[in-house]
């Protein structure tokens, strides 16, 4: 008999397979306190949450039996993925459910924010018929800027566009034949930024998007500019769209997700202009349904040794496989991290090529790893090894794996290279017996780099004094400086170098880099 604890409110019509199946004792307590979830869960197999429920590591321990955590929905920044992989619980989610609801519910809020419906309704309900103070905006002709297009950004496109708007958009997977075919218009973020009347954030919320929208950024916007966020509160700081508000330069703003929930008591609700809702966009009857139906189906397929259609962390490697392989796993996920991380444009396509040792092993995996490290970037947790390639596909990114017979010296030898929209760039490693990962050459630069900790990739001149100023400016702002590789093809010609650094490296700090004469580009970046 599995134990099966239902934490948050779920669908009871989208969980009913579960609550009749034979063998599962299912314990549904939707307002379940985080002291009664410690309790319950040390004799549960299975649980079961939406977005309110937090899956601590303490909560992961202490469940002996755990085998697997449901999440009803797409975040799952609730559920702490590191100790589920350690204590080999798997995650599963339902990711495409509550698409259509949330799209729904943008465009609810972005009417509601045209036409100061809430604020509005508000005065009626004290009596009040204002109609001078309430005069709107109309969508028709108006931009909408959509930073993250997936599978909700890409539904709201659609429907902005049925109300006539023009529709900019902006994903780092987003190339301009990609947004030709959903019509809509390409931009970077900053453009994004410049041309949108309403702007909408649809991504998740990882390191790269936290504050993504921040002062520098509302800066950017138009005045009189309106922002909505149905995705991630953290996506946009704060204190920096209260200052905005207040000052006039944004009119207003929808929001249905904060950085602390629930947020009852948040300063964004005092100003008159600030419409919002309590995380309400996955909240409909149907939403609710798909969710929990998805979900429940993956933790009963999972429990009964059947297979999951949305696993978010499960390993898939056969014990054989694995024991010849694994000592890559790092080597190729921290190179698709690195070279993610310093190629520029839009991701169109990856190829992966083994070498020497690795020449008559199944390196699938290994690609699969790369893969998740290139795209973690800007999906986070929610690739794994096991749907790197799914997400890659679904995003039209072509992967291929090649064998080579070109070790350039090396024993073993991994190389991966990115084509964009804008560049194609490369990066080799190799394991050291004995010492570990080593990054041996970027683009057609032989380099000597441990890829690992605080990296500063900086592309500059080959000229007397080039590395002097950079060891200073460093010293200037207290970095410390670990290791420094520079890699050129001919004297005074463009070179790379890369150092190694003991702390992150402040804006200030690469602003001031950026400046030396030398340098053409600067890249900080943490492995
Ligand atoms: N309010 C709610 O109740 C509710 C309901 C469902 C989903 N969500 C949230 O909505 C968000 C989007 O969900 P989805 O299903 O569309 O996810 P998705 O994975 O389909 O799409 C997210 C997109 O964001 C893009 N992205 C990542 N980093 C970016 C960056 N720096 N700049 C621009 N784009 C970037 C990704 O490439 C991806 O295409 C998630 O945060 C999810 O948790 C909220
Ligand atoms: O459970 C909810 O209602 C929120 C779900 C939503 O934020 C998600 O990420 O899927």
């Amino acid at each position: 008999m599995y134990r099966v604890l239902i934490c948050d409110p779920l669908s009871e019509e989208g969980i009913r397979p579960l609550l009749d199946a034979e063998d599962v004792e299912a314990v549904m307590n939707p307002s379940m306190s985080y002291e009664e979830l410690l309790k319950e869960v040390s004799s549960a197999h299975a649980i079961l949450v939406r977005s309110q429920t937090q899956v601590t590591r303490e909560v992961i321990e202490h469940a002996k039996e755990l085998k697997v955590i449901g999440r009803a929905g797409v975040g799952v920044d609730n559920i702490d993925l590191d100790a589920a992989t350690e204590n080999g619980v798997v995650v599963v989610n339902a990711p495409d459910g509550n698409t259509i609801s949330t799209a729904e519910h943008t465009m609810a809020m972005l009417m509601s924010l045209a036409r100061n419906i809430p604020q509005a309704y508000h005065q009626l309900q004290n009596k009040r018929w204002e109609r001078k103070k309430f005069v709107g905006v109309e969508l028709k002709n108006k931009t909408l800027g959509i930073v993250g297009f997936g599978r909700i950004g890409k539904e709201v496109a659609q429907r902005a566009k049925g109300h006539r708007m023009n529709v900019v958009a902006f994903d780092p997977f987003l190339t301009k034949e990609k947004a030709d075919k959903s019509g809509v218009s390409h931009g970077s973020l900053q453009e994004v930024l410049q041309q949108a009347d309403f702007l909408t954030v649809h991504t998740p919320l990882i390191e790269e998007t936290k504050h993504l929208i921040d002062r520098e950024a509302i800066q950017l916007m138009k005045p009189g500019a309106r922002i909505l966020n149905c995705a991630r509160g953290g996506i946009i700081e704060e204190d920096a769209l209260y200052e905005a508000i207040k000052s006039g330069k944004i009119a207003g703003a929808a929001l249905d997700v904060f950085e602390e929930e629930p947020a009852t008591e948040h300063k964004l609700l005092t100003l008159p202009e600030v419409i919002a809702t309590p995380h309400l966009g996955a909240s409909t009857i149907e939403a609710q349904e798909n969710v929990a139906t998805d979900v429940s189906y993956d933790v009963m397929e999972l429990l009964r040794g059947g297979t999951v259609k949305h696993p978010v962390n499960m390993p898939s490697v056969s014990p054989e496989t694995m024991e010849k392989i694994s000592p890559y796993f790092q080597l190729s996920e921290r190179l698709g991290a690195f070279l993610s991380r310093v190629v520029e444009g839009a991701l169109e396509r990856v190829n992966v090529y083994y070498s020497g040792d690795l020449l008559d092993m199944d390196t699938m995996p290994l690609t699969r790893i790369a893969v998740k490290g290139i795209l973690q970037r800007h999906i986070g947790d929610r690739v794994n090894d096991v749907n790197a390639f799914k997400t890659a596909s679904d995003k039209g990114i072509i992967i291929n794996e090649h064998k080579s017979t070109s070790t350039k010296g090396f024993t073993n030898l991994v190389t991966i290279e990115i084509e964009t929209d804008e560049e194609k760039r490369s990066v080799a490693g190799t394991l050291l017996n004995g010492l570990g990962a080593r990054i041996v050459q970027l683009d057609q630069y032989s380099i000597d780099v441990i890829p690992e900790g605080h990296l500063v990739v900086i592309h500059h001149r080959d000229q007397p004094g080039a590395i002097g100023r950079v060891g200073n400016l460093l010293a200037d702002h207290h970095v410390n400086i670990a290791t420094m590789q520079v890699g050129r093809t001919i004297l005074g010609g463009d070179a790379v170098m890369i150092l190694t650094i003991d702390k992150e490296v402040e804006a200030v700090c690469k602003d001031a880099l950026s400046q030396v004469a030398e340098i053409n580009k600067v890249q900080c970046l943490t492995l």
